[in-house]
């Protein structure tokens, strides 16, 4: 079910957003004037061949990397107008960050890695929404162990709850599934698709995984840099046969 308003704002979106790595021989154009708008509380995944500019796309989008030319905003924000102190805040109050390698500390429990990005932000947790978070990824009798102490799946619940603890304007994750066997993977993406559906949070996820676009309200699929399709309440059978055209058609061209 799509459990979009459709007056629904954007939370974040790009403009003409070009990204070139190197220059002569070795000159890659990783992006190429891309404008892209995510709506609030939808769930968008972002898939396409190896090489073809995702992880570029969601680095620049985070404020994680830097671009040459066009726009990003996140909310009314534009990241070209911040500089580093203020894009590092940024990051912290209005963006979570969910990893394929998970990313946890791991002297820290499973509680404090939770907590920790508004800690340094000097904020405390709304205890209610932190036992919701806690107990919608099923962690509530794991709060006190430690990163190697815990399974894949348990390390990246500890992860999708960190990134939801502070209710950020939107939630990048890349390849989230990638180091999860598959049952582990449909738990943490039902987690990251309940929070789009049950609380209106604003996901954007890197995949190439066709099981998991299927869990997104909408799949985009870039080709050499650029948005090229794009498909609404996605199904893997769908999204394959999406990505074989595209394969072929690059191969043709
Ligand atoms: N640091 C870099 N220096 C030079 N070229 C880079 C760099 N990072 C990425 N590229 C190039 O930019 C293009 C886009 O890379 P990107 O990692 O965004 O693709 P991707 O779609 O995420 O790939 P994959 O699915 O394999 O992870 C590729 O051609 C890549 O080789």
């Amino acid at each position: 079910m799509l459990a979009l308003h459709p007056a629904a704002g954007i939370a974040a979106a790009t403009t003409d957003l070009t990204k070139v790595y190197g220059s002569g021989e070795t000159r890659v154009v990783a992006l190429d004037r891309v404008g892209i708008a995510f709506r609030e509380g939808e769930f968008t995944a972002i898939m396409g061949p190896s090489g073809c500019g995702k992880s570029t796309l969601m680095h620049c989008a985070a404020g994680l990397d830097s671009f040459d030319s066009g726009s990003v905003r996140i909310g009314t924000t534009e990241l070209g107008a911040l500089d580093d102190r203020q894009l590092t805040a940024l990051r912290r109050d209005r963006i979570g960050f969910v990893f394929q390698a998970f990313n946890l500390l791991p002297t820290l429990t499973a509680l404090e890695n939770i907590t920790l990005p508004m800690t340094i932000a000097g904020r405390r947790p709304d205890p209610q929404w932190l036992d919701h978070v806690v107990s919608m990824v099923g962690l509530s009798g794991r709060l006190g162990h430690r990163p190697g102490q815990l399974s894949g799946g348990q390390q990246q619940r500890v992860a999708v709850a960190r990134a939801l603890v502070s209710r950020p304007a939107i939630v990048f994750a890349d390849e989230p599934t990638g180091n999860l066997d598959s049952r582990a993977g449909a738990e943490v993406l039902g987690f990251l698709r309940d929070s789009v559906h049950e609380t209106g949070q604003t996901v954007v996820m890197v995949t190439h995984d066709p099981v998991a676009a299927g869990y997104a309200d909408r799949v985009v699929f870039l080709a050499d840099g650029r948005p090229v399709d794009e498909m609404v309440r996605p199904t893997p059978d769908r999204v394959l046969d999406l990505m074989k055209s595209l394969d072929s058609r690059s191969r043709t061209s």
